[in-house]
């Protein structure tokens, strides 16, 4: 899938962090063992097999393929399942690349010196304590005193990410209101006008008549830089002059959002938190007038977050939702951050919808959340 190769490209951050991590963790106790033979899948036997079946990397195993058996299991069930990985590092591609059976894999034993380590990587990944916690412990449960290698826990733990993030997995709502109201909120330079260009865009791309109102009026870069997203998304953007009250624009915008018959309305709003009660009172107001044309508005409030804050993040959720009734998540400039793993520690923490996950400046760099490839994009699995 494009936007996975993408994805997995620009996290290489996080991922490459968390590899290098790993494989010190397993190097550091661990030793190195003869591959086990292939318990799960067959080997198709070490003929050298005719070149036409090395570019199609995806009829090998998948990664996630075992059922994941964890999930529900409460008790550490003596013999844990088979290792998905064991199967997948087997494969053709597996082989290709030298993991599988080609040498001897180092693997060192599950004990509570190797959770400890584990745990610390999670967090020096910005996955925040008590999230790091729970993935290693749910990682380790009936698996203590096994023998792991770098590309198994890798497994795991992707395993455990994506299952931590499945029930947050949610794309922005879309209603049958017509204008739909959609305001964005953040702080200052965590991408929100950016977002609004993406989201735009593609809900242009996808048929939708889209209006943008510039909210942000006293910051005259941040309007012309809406205006640049709009021109490049071909959505009308409707401002109003520096330092006019951005309540009032907002009701211009959504007067004629629904003159127009537009499916959605995007309102930018300002990011100051320097001064909270005046941010506050200003989206508390903005509220109140459209509640004028229309009492069920704003239909979506998005709060935009930038990953490389990493933990400063999970109080800007805090925050933002004593000041505005967040409905949905964003998370921006996933790409080149070490920092990825907070969005685990959002998960988990809030249980708030991510609608969406940014990783780059342009328009088609934005994309729903899927908590699959992300947690095969952060822990640099090979394959999905
Ligand atoms: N690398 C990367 N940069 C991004 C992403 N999203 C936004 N940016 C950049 O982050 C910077 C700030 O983005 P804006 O969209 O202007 O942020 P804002 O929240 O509207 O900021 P203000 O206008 O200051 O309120 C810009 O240089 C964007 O190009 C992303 O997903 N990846």
């Amino acid at each position: 899938m494009a936007f996975f190769t993408k994805l997995k490209d620009r996290l290489f951050k996080s991922s490459s962090r968390l590899e290098q991590g790993l494989e010190a963790i397993v190097e550091d106790g661990g030793e190195e063992t003869a591959p086990t033979p292939d318990p799960v899948i067959p080997q198709p036997e070490p003929e050298p097999q005719p070149v036409p079946e090395i570019p199609e990397p995806a009829p090998t195993p998948q990664p996630v393929e075992t059922p994941s058996p964890e999930p529900a299991d409460p008790t550490p069930a003596p013999p844990p399942p088979e290792l998905p990985e064991q199967a997948q590092s087997k494969g053709l591609i597996g082989r290709l690349f030298g993991r599988g059976d080609s040498g001897p894999v180092a693997r060192r034993t599950l004990d509570d010196d190797m959770l400890e380590q584990l745990e610390e990587l999670l967090i020096a990944s910005d996955m925040g304590v008590d999230t790091a916690l729970r993935v290693t412990a749910n990682m380790a449960e009936g698996r203590y005193g096994r023998k792991l290698s770098t590309q198994e826990i890798k497994q795991l733990l992707a395993q455990e990410i994506a299952r931590v993030m499945e029930p947050v997995a949610k794309p922005m709502p879309l209603y049958p209101k017509r204008p739909q109201v959609v305001l964005v909120v953040g702080v200052n330079g965590s991408g929100k006008t950016t977002t609004i260009g993406k989201l735009a865009s593609q809900f242009k791309a996808a048929g939708k008549k889209v209006v943008i109102a510039a909210g942000d009026t006293f910051r005259a870069a941040a309007v012309e830089q809406l205006q640049v997203w709009g021109d490049r998304a071909g959505v009308p953007v409707l401002t109003a002059p520096e330092g006019s009250d951005p309540a009032s624009l907002a009701f211009d915008a959504l007067t004629k959002a629904q003159a127009d018959g537009a499916d959605l309305l995007m309102i930018d709003t300002a990011g100051r938190l320097q001064n909270r009660a005046d941010l506050m009172e200003e989206l508390a107001k903005i509220v109140r007038v459209i509640r004028k044309i229309d009492e069920t508005a704003p239909h979506n409030t998005l709060l935009v977050l930038d990953a490389t804050t990493g933990q400063n993040a999970l109080s800007q959720v805090e925050t933002f939702r004593k000041l505005a009734d967040v409905s949905g998540l964003v998370m921006t400039k996933l790409d080149g951050t070490a920092k990825g793993g907070v969005l685990v520690a959002l998960a988990d923490k809030f249980g708030m919808p991510i609608h969406a996950i940014g990783v780059g400046e342009q328009i088609d760099d934005l994309a729903p959340f899927d908590p699959e490839e992300f947690a095969a994009a952060l822990t640099g699995l090979d394959s999905n």
